[in-house]
């Protein structure tokens, strides 16, 4: 189990500070500092003394343990459970995560505030599995300031699943950085950078090693005090030992990668908030082993820009750059300009942003009919490229 905040004891039972006598004014100060600590903006939040609603009192998630919470008030640290609304199905949006605002009373969370961002997927394992009819969407972290997308310079390296990562960030609103760890084990690790640099426009790519702390030092700007930063990747890929390395002592268990298939055996099973000897809070999650796309909003950024940019100019809308003509995608592709495992990679994923986008709003058969148009389209492609026999 990771070390959540440090230096401070888990204190269940708390009885909160009143705001009228003259220590309920101290601590009305020391629970403001606290909450900046744990990274809560003045500027951009109401005041924790506002107590927008009435004898509450603002905390942040630092943890979840099934169906209760770790928060901590900028003072202490307690496990709470949450109002029974929260629980609710179909309220999963507001249940609780590691990261968010919310505001206490009695000793219980009784909501939760307003989200700047949410990082969420469908949840491990679950993938094809119905919950409800739905893949069980499955939030892990919120109001985030980064997300560190890791990714070991070993067997677990693949530009394909960096690009989906990508995705997944810019669709849940969030700000990617590419950490590539173990950059130890080559002599040169630049080749690897040019080649996620390629897939990764204009998002910082890092080699870094946490084993003998090589690369690190460029990292500093992402970790301000204050700031929260999650980090996703597979199992293996090196999260808990970079959150090691960067907190200078053991936090979070890490195990050895399995030499026989080059995974990590899964370790990590909390979601705490860790606080860095500077300032900043760390996220770190379960291995995402599968990543469903959850978010389907449009977002200005994108992780094929240059994709996006030619289909503009493609003769039809609804062009699907397979084999339309006047598709100036294609053509892009012909001449060389666009990489063919890079459309490839478009469209897959654009096949599962449009799936899950109609899943929401069409019914089951509707859904059935396009699917099958997906996998005929598939198969067509398959035998034009002659991977499938007539
Ligand atoms: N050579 C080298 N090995 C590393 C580095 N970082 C991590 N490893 C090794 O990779 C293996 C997996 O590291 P973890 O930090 O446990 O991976 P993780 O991403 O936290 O895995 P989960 O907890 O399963 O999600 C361990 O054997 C580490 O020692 C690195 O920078 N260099
Ligand atoms: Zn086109």
């Amino acid at each position: 189990m990771g070390i959540t905040m440090q230096n401070i004891t888990i204190k269940p039972n708390t009885t909160q500070p009143s705001n009228t006598s003259e220590t309920g004014k101290m601590s009305t100060q020391n629970h403001a500092h606290g909450l900046i600590a744990l990274g809560w903006d003045p500027a951009h939040s109401p005041s924790p003394d506002r107590d927008p609603d009435g004898g509450k009192i603002v905390a942040r998630v630092t943890g979840v343990r099934k169906n209760r919470f770790l928060v901590h008030d900028g003072q202490h640290e307690q496990l709470v459970t949450a109002r029974g609304k929260l629980y609710q199905a179909g309220n999963k949006d507001l249940f609780p995560a590691t990261g968010d605002w919310v505001l206490m009373n009695e000793g219980q969370i009784a909501s939760v505030l307003p989200r700047k961002n949410a990082l969420s997927r469908g949840a491990s394992g679950q993938q094809g599995k119905k919950e409800s009819g739905a893949v069980k969407n499955q939030v892990i972290a919120t109001n985030l300031d980064r997300v560190f997308i890791v990714c070991g310079l070993d067997r677990d390296f693949s530009p394909r699943r960096i690009e989906r990562y990508l995705t997944l960030v810019y669709n849940c609103g969030c700000t990617p950085v590419v950490l590539l760890t173990k950059a130890d084990l080559h002599a040169d690790p630049t080749s690897f950078v040019h080649e996620t640099d390629s897939v990764a426009f204009g998002v910082p790519v890092h080699a870094i090693s946490a084993i003998n702390k090589e690369g690190m030092a460029p990292l500093a700007p992402y970790l301000e005090p204050g700031s929260t930063v999650a980090l996703i990747g597979s199992s293996g890929a090196g999260k808990s030992t970079l959150v090691n390395a960067l907190a200078g002592k053991e936090i979070q268990a890490t195990k050895e990668v399995s030499h026989a298939v080059g995974k990590g055996v899964h370790t990590t099973t909390t979601r705490d908030l860790i606080r860095l000897p500077g300032g900043a809070l760390l996220i770190d999650n379960p291995g995402i082993r599968e990543i469903a796309f959850w978010d389907t909003d449009d977002n200005a950024q994108s992780t094929f820009p240059e994709i996006e940019a030619l289909s503009e100019m493609c003769r039809f809308s609804d062009c699907t750059h397979t084999n339309e003509p006047g598709c100036r995608v294609l053509e892009a592709c012909e001449s060389g300009d666009v990489r063919r495992e890079r459309l490839a990679s478009y469209t897959k994923q654009k096949r599962e942003l449009d799936y899950l986008a109609l899943r929401e709003t069409k019914s089951a058969d509707r859904l059935e009919k396009e699917r099958w148009k997906w996998v005929s389209l598939e198969m067509k492609q398959m035998k034009k490229s002659g991977k499938m026999q007539k």
